[in-house]
């Protein structure tokens, strides 16, 4: 078991190159918000704009277009019924699951359009519906953020018998190929070929509806714009509980939106500590 430390984030963060455009940032399309759930969809987005992903669409119920492009102007919207098909194809990374709820159909669609070329983030009711009707893993590299319940749905590991990392690899290593386990808890670990990272940082004061949804907005951002994805994934995980953890020296709850505020400057602070070469 491997303690994650701020190390990782240090390591990742680079400053930015001059020679770049939003392109070199990589491109993100969010599969989010069903007409109840709009939130969830603003909280992936923000998350990801904030983390520094190059360009931002959401796919979502069209009920939530107005809101998110009144909260979000920097991230595109297009309706989720229509045919995603050539938007898909032009993008580096799929997020989806954070409040979709019971959108098999959607849910199926998108699946069906995604490559080995694509990284994809599985969350919230994607997991879900996974699990309710037995589909198969999409094409990609996939990394997948349940919480336990989700974990237990999906990987059909009881929540009690989570505590044990052989249980939880058993459950990886039979699907194929193996993902990324980002298994979120009041001790979220990482499974990352055959390593086991443990998360340090953070606390109760992140236990409100949409802390999943940032983070998973925070991989993405992160995937999308660093080369190795894997040391990607392990310093989204720490940088999102590590700022967490710094806004609850002043604040009883930390708000998932507040954590994405807080992101640019953090990034800014690990990239400082690697000048360019
Ligand atoms: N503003 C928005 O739009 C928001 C939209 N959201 C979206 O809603 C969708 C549904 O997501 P969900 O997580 O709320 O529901 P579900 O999958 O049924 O899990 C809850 C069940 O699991 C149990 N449980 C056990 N261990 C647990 C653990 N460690 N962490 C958490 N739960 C744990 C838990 O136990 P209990 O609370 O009863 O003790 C309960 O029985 C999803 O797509 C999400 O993205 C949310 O993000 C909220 C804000
Ligand atoms: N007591 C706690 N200590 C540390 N982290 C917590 C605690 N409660 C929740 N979290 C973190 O908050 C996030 C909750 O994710 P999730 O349940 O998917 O939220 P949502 O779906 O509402 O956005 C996870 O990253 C989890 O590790
Ligand atoms: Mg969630």
């Amino acid at each position: 078991m491997i303690k994650l430390t701020e190390k990782i984030v240090q390591e990742v963060i680079q400053v930015r190159p001059r020679q770049s455009h939003k392109g070199t940032f990589g491109k993100i399309l969010i599969v989010a918000g069903n007409q109840d759930l709009g939130g969830a969809a603003i909280m992936n987005a923000q998350a990801a704009v904030f983390g520094g992903a190059g360009l931002v669409t959401v796919a979502t119920d069209p009920v939530n277009k107005t809101a998110l492009h009144a909260r979000l102007p920097e991230a595109m919207v297009v309706d989720y019924h229509q045919d995603l098909s050539n938007l898909i194809a032009g993008v580096d990374v799929v997020l989806i699951g954070s409040g979709l709820g019971n959108e098999l159909t959607i849910l199926k669609q998108v699946q069906k359009e995604l490559t080995d070329k694509h990284k994809v983030i599985l969350d919230g009711s994607a997991l879900t519906m996974m699990a309710q009707e037995n589909l198969p893993l999409p094409q990609g590299q996939i990394i997948l953020t349940p919480h336990q319940m989700e974990w237990q749905r999906f990987g059909q590991v009881a929540i009690a018998d989570q505590a044990k990392e052989d249980n939880n690899w058993e459950a990886l290593v039979a699907m194929n190929p193996e993902p990324i386990l980002v298994l979120k808890s009041d001790q979220t670990q990482v499974y990352l070929e055959n390593e086991l990272y443990q998360l340090t940082v953070g606390g109760p004061y992140q236990a409100t509806g949409g802390m999943g949804d940032t983070l998973a907005g925070i991989i993405a951002a992160f995937v999308a714009q660093f080369q190795d994805t894997k040391k990607a994934v392990l310093a989204a995980v720490y940088s999102h509980s590590a700022i967490a953890e710094r806004l609850a020296e002043t604040a009883y709850v930390t708000l998932p939106t507040e954590i994405a505020q807080a992101l640019p400057a953090f990034m800014k602070e690990m990239a400082d500590q690697n000048p360019p070469l």
